[in-house]
């Protein structure tokens, strides 16, 4: 059960599919959440039942190791002391009824002429010992399980963050292990800390239905073996609704994934604008509405059944207990059971319904939770694919920046068609290329290629001749700076944004301010109120809301902060002013001065101005040349170029 990866529950893996598959209900089209009874393969027949309980059984105890180290890596100390006051907390109960029959019995003894009132005042003291001992504990206990939960959660979550952070690229671009991260991050940190605390449930009132037992079987055995066996059918209806209910969760996570969607497109700054303009309010409040209500119902059909059934099949339990409590009583009027007896069996019997009723629901609690906790053992097995080389090559000192591309060819994960398709070409060192082609041709895959985001699927990419898998990917990540055309505005001070292209000197105030400089944005810090410790973005407190050629010139800043041998630039002044770019590629010249330079462009006027030019076409490389040398050619570069100067010169 526990093992995803070899198979997992029943039909698990097809529903993983299935599920991820469901997005089709979007923001058009019908929406139907299937059922998960229909989904999850059901036993019918009773050895097929019985080893679905027994996988069940089986895995859960089998998770319990991992939140036994859960939660021992969160907190040694408050670990062992909550094993202890679970130990005392379960034999509570047992001891208090048998308190209650001692004193029963010397009340009787008393009220006989047998003995006296002293060790009637000794028990109740001893039952005031034993109240008191249970408030501390609850307290203790409460304390405890607490502060595990703080710290369990908070080791989940890093634990989480840390393995994201090393995860390849194309591992966030999938919906399917894009589901998987978000239920790791959000489900998965609560999940061990349920599972502790069904698991401590367990063992509690283990402990006091074993000692509960053991008091019944000096009655009669025959009473205990009833007492044993009524739980089963109760057990078996709740595994069957915890694995329906893992299911459904399973079944609507593409369906939230959607309401995230829609609730975010009318409840963002950037996207309310055009929701407004089109007037598409209305419309995806009706679709959220719309899905939720459809996700409602069949959460509301699960918890009704589950509850009802679970209720149903616990009468049998109230059964067994009345029945022992009705012989007990008719043994104490024959006489054969003193009145103590009496007390400390209807306490015991009391005792048994409630912890075989608690026994259910920490397992089937313990049950559901593992299954969640699969899901965040998965993600955490997912073994980064983009990893340095058992015994990196260093990086070649000085490094000159030849960069070579060897028949490379690419396709993403689920494409048809390659995005690169057998590419070669070679860069001189500190030379400047622009890169050039159609949308789609595969310009922005060709840079991501070199930064190493992604492998290619055939031929090699070397880098002053060295294949660049032999590297280490960050220290190879680190010869280069790089903007990319969808870069990241960090909602924080000016200085931090331009500051963290290089982290190591995230905090050089006079280097920060030169890459403003050459970035064309440090007139515009300078008139921020609190110049470049100004916070920007509106995630936070007074944050100030730049333009977007401001947010794309503090990108470029930020790559200039990187004092690396190559730059690649993925249209650099796609959102810049006339005049910004203009300054911008006058300037590129000293920018790149020593670095081996890639840029995208669509403009053709500051094109020309590369070294060489490099044009795709459907990903293949059509074109590489200088421009007089395309020109000449009269091929795809000289039509594209013709054609945009035609537009220019039209319209003077
Ligand atoms: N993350 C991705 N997953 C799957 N396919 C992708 C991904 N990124 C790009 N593609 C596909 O790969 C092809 C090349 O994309 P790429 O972004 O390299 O084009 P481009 O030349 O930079 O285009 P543009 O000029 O529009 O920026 C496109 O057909 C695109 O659909």
């Amino acid at each position: 059960m526990t093992d995803f990866r070899g198979g997992g529950p029943p039909g698990l893996r097809r529903l993983m599919r299935r599920a991820g598959k469901a997005t089709e209900s979007g923001l058009t089209g019908p929406i139907t959440i299937p059922d998960p009874r229909t989904t999850l393969d059901e036993p019918k027949d009773l050895g097929a039942r019985f080893k679905r309980v027994r996988e069940a059984v089986g895995g859960t105890v089998r998770g319990l190791p991992r939140v036994a180290r859960l939660t021992w890596d969160a907190g040694r100390l408050l670990t062992i002391g909550i094993a202890l006051l679970t130990l005392i907390a379960g034999l509570t109960p047992t001891v208090t009824a048998y308190a209650a029959k001692l004193l029963m019995d010397a009340v009787v003894a008393a009220i006989s002429g047998h003995g006296g009132t002293d060790p009637i005042v000794w028990l109740a003291a001893l039952q005031f010992g034993i109240f008191t001992l249970t408030a501390v504990t609850t307290a203790l206990t409460n304390i405890c399980q607490q502060l595990l939960t703080e710290r369990m959660v908070l080791t989940i979550r890093h634990q989480v963050m840390d393995h994201a952070s090393r995860l390849h690229l194309a591992f966030f671009e999938g919906s399917e292990s894009y589901d998987l991260l978000r239920q790791a991050d959000r489900e998965a940190p609560q999940r061990p800390v349920s599972m502790l605390t069904s698991g401590l449930g367990l063992i509690r009132t283990s402990i006091t239905f074993g000692s509960m037992i053991t008091l019944l079987i000096t009655v009669s055995p025959l009473l205990a073996l009833v007492a044993l066996v009524a739980p089963i059918p109760a057990f078996i209806a709740q595994s069957k609704y915890g694995a329906r209910a893992f299911t459904l969760t399973l079944m609507l996570s593409p369906f939230r994934r959607r309401m995230e969607y829609l609730s975010m497109l009318v409840t963002t700054d950037n996207h309310a604008k055009e929701t407004k303009l089109f007037g598409l309010g209305p419309y995806l409040v009706d679709r959220f509405h719309r899905i939720s209500t459809a996700a409602y119902a069949k959460q509301r059909k699960l918890i009704r059944n589950r509850n009802l059934a679970g209720a149903g099949w616990s009468l049998l339990s109230t059964f067994a207990g009345s029945a022992i409590a009705l012989y007990i009583a008719l043994e104490a009027v024959a006489g054969r059971l003193t009145l103590g007896d009496l007390a400390l069996y209807t306490a015991a019997a009391t005792a048994v319904q409630t912890s075989v009723q608690g026994l259910f629901n920490a397992f089937t609690g313990m049950y559901e939770n593992n299954l969640y906790l699969d899901t965040l053992y998965k993600f955490l097995g997912t073994e980064p694919e983009i990893v340095a080389p058992p015994d990196p090559r260093p990086l070649p000192s000085p490094l000159l920046g030849r960069v070579t591309f060897e028949r490379v060819s690419f396709s993403y994960p689920g494409a048809d068609e390659p995005a690169l398709d057998d590419v070669s070409f070679t860069i001189e060192p500190a030379s400047t290329v622009a890169v050039v082609g159609r949308n789609g041709a595969g310009k922005s895959t060709l840079l991501k290629l070199l930064c190493r985001l992604y492998d290619p699927t055939g031929g090699r990419i070397l880098l002053d001749g060295v294949d660049i898998r032999e590297f280490d990917p960050d220290e190879l990540r680190r010869q280069m700076s790089a903007m990319f055309q969808d870069h990241v505005s960090y909602h924080a001070t000016a200085a931090e944004n331009i500051g963290l292209g290089d982290i190591d000197n995230v905090s050089d105030r006079p280097r920060i301010e030169d890459s403003a400089h050459r970035a064309g944005v440090a007139e515009r810090i300078e008139r921020l109120p609190k110049t470049y410790d100004s916070p920007l973005g509106r995630w936070f407190d007074q944050g100030i809301s730049l333009s977007g050629g401001e947010w794309q010139k503090l990108a470029l800043a930020r790559a200039f902060q990187r004092d690396a041998p190559i730059l690649l630039l993925d249209e650099p002044t796609s959102a810049l002013d006339a005049e910004a770019e203009h300054e911008l590629f006058a300037r590129l010249r000293e920018l790149a001065h020593g670095r081996t330079t890639l840029y995208i462009s669509h403009r053709f006027s500051t094109v020309r101005r590369a070294q060489k030019i490099l044009l795709l076409e459907k990903g293949k490389l059509a074109e590489y040349g200088t421009h007089e040398e395309l020109m000449e050619l009269d091929g795809g570069y000289a039509e594209l170029f013709s054609l945009q100067a035609a537009a220019y010169l039209d319209e003077a």
